[in-house]
């Protein structure tokens, strides 16, 4: 629906529909509050649903949130930049999430229909140990010959997931004093690694998007898998990649 058609605002966050994006922003935050993602009101979630993104409100306990406490805002109705934004439905006493351009990002650049941030201490760990490694900006995660790498689609425009034996690639980019001054570090590093679903955000986090709901929770999830794993086997000095010869016929 136009945004300028919208009579009733509030309207937009009311569903009985467990899968409308009001109700699954706060019900999908309280799941990952249980992994240790959004703890102490840092990370969120945000949703696409065609033109419309729905978004958490700043500085919450995201794992306690409402459906009456989403934002909902218009993409076709910003301004180019998506620096003045203007917002359809604004919950009276909060503001909206300081990681509503990085969203806005995955959204335009990426079409995602979801995107994820998370504090996971597993995505920061793996930001330290790759800074550990030495100086220079361009760190990027890499990991191969694991079997929840299959969990990743292989990128924008692309059908089909990565296989075993390819490598999984994120990139890492530095964090900053305000959130939004990370967006600009993001689309570069969006820019540069067309194909990835996910960023590293130094001794901070990550941000990670899908298609849809399914695809974002699904490319978290793995991800946090692969990071723990990362750090384990980093400890263990096994190597994140591999050269295991790929057996059996190859498709
Ligand atoms: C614990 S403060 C974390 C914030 O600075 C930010 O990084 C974050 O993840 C959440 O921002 P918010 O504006 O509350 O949605
Ligand atoms: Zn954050």
């Amino acid at each position: 629906m136009a945004a300028d058609k919208i009579e009733n605002p509030d309207q937009l966050v009311v569903s009985d529909d467990p899968n409308h994006p009001a109700n699954l922003i706060p019900s999908l935050c309280a799941k990952f509050w249980t992994l240790g993602w959004v703890t102490g009101t840092g990370g969120g979630c945000s949703i696409r649903d065609d033109d419309l993104v729905y978004l958490a409100p700043s500085g919450v306990q995201k794992e306690l949130m409402k459906p009456a406490d989403i934002y909902v805002l218009s993409l076709a109705a910003q301004e180019p930049t998506f620096k003045q934004r203007t917002y359809i439905r604004s919950p009276p006493i909060y503001k909206p999430s300081q990681c509503t351009p990085l969203f806005l990002a995955a959204f335009t650049r990426r079409g995602a229909g979801c995107c994820i941030h998370t504090h996971s201490q597993w995505a920061v760990l793996v930001t330290l140990l790759l800074e550990s490694q030495g100086p220079g900006n361009d760190k990027v995660f890499e990991i191969n010959n694991i079997e929840q790498i299959k969990g990743f689609g292989k990128g924008m425009n692309k059908t089909g997931n990565l296989g075993y034996h390819d490598t999984l690639r994120i990139p890492v980019i530095e964090n900053t004093p305000h959130e939004e001054d990370l967006t600009e570090f993001l689309e570069e590093a969006m820019e540069k690694y067309p194909d990835t679903y996910a960023v590293l955000v130094r001794r901070h986090g990550v941000y990670v998007w899908g298609d849809n709901v399914h695809k974002a929770k699904t490319q978290c999830e793995s991800l946090d898998y692969l990071f723990q794993l990362a750090v384990e086997m980093k400890k263990l000095g096994i190597p994140w990649i591999s050269n295991v010869t790929p057996v059996g016929p190859q498709r």
